[in-house]
């Protein structure tokens, strides 16, 4: 089994669990109390590299990276930093995450927030919707192709933005056959955990203007971020250089700055 299987088995029995406590109807009458989704991708589009910050604890490659114990405070400070997005990883097995971290960082920042989760179920995006989430991620390899474009379909009936994810050639094709707008590649393979920091530049090359590119996964800081916005990155996604540093504030104005002038 790979260790993106593994994953999905887990989030699964923990999803089962969920649903058992709060049926899906349930969920949906929770919809009517939300506010509307908020759009990223004006921002997203805006000139310069934007940068969605995320809240993560740990990871399956690099284990603890940071406690983390008020998720709104990380959440305030990134936005103080102009974070474009908020991503709020809520897998609870590997990345320590949960969707009370999505609640608390809905009441404390006004800024668009993306549940990062690995979403197999339209459950999963009511949730993510109810919770107050204004984008969702959906990794094409842990999808078959008719999953995937129900789960978009669901998704931008729900009026979220979706980052449809991909490590490869054949990923890129399947993304662009949902019509996605918001197409991230992620550095790290999630069935070997390997990290190939070329895989941006050869794969953004492959993706249509107009659909804004998301590198993800692996971005130090703002020399990083810099090389893949020469490389056509609309959008970076960070997460461990940002919790690792004392101050994430400044740690976003400079990744956002690395890409150029705004
Ligand atoms: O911490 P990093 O290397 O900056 O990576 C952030 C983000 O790209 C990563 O958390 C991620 C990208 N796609 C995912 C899918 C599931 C879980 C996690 C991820």
């Amino acid at each position: 089994m790979s260790v993106l299987d593994d994953i999905v088995a887990g989030v699964r029995e923990d999803l089962a669990v969920r649903q058992a406590r709060t049926p899906l109807a349930e969920v949906r009458a929770q919809l009517a109390d939300v506010d509307p989704a908020r759009d990223p991708m004006p921002a997203f589009r805006a000139p310069g590299l934007s940068l969605i910050a995320e809240v993560k604890r740990r990871s399956p490659s690099k284990g603890a990276l940071a406690d983390i114990p008020d998720p709104a405070a990380l959440a305030t400070a990134y936005a103080a930093g102009g974070a474009d997005a908020i991503s709020v990883l809520t897998e609870e097995r590997r990345f320590s995450g949960s969707l009370a971290d999505l609640y608390a960082v809905r009441a404390a920042v006004p800024t668009p927030i993306l549940r990062k989760d690995f979403i197999v179920t339209e459950y999963q995006l009511l949730e993510a919707r109810a919770g107050g989430a204004d984008l969702a991620l959906l990794i094409v390899a842990a999808l078959d192709d008719a999953a995937l474009a129900d789960l978009y379909a669901t998704a931008r009936g729900l009026g979220l933005t979706v980052l449809v994810e991909v490590h490869d050639e054949d990923e890129v094709e399947r993304a662009l056959a949902v019509g996605t707008e918001l197409l991230g590649v992620n550095a790290r393979n999630l069935k070997t955990l390997e990290v190939d920091p070329d895989a941006f530049g050869r794969l953004a090359a492959l993706v249509p203007d107009g659909i804004v590119k998301v590198a993800e996964s692996g971005i130090g800081g703002p020399s990083d971020a810099g090389r893949f916005a020469a490389q056509g990155a609309d959008v970076a996604l960070v997460g461990e250089a940002l919790v690792k540093d004392g101050d994430p504030t400044s740690a976003v104005a400079a990744i956002r700055n690395a890409g150029g002038a705004r």
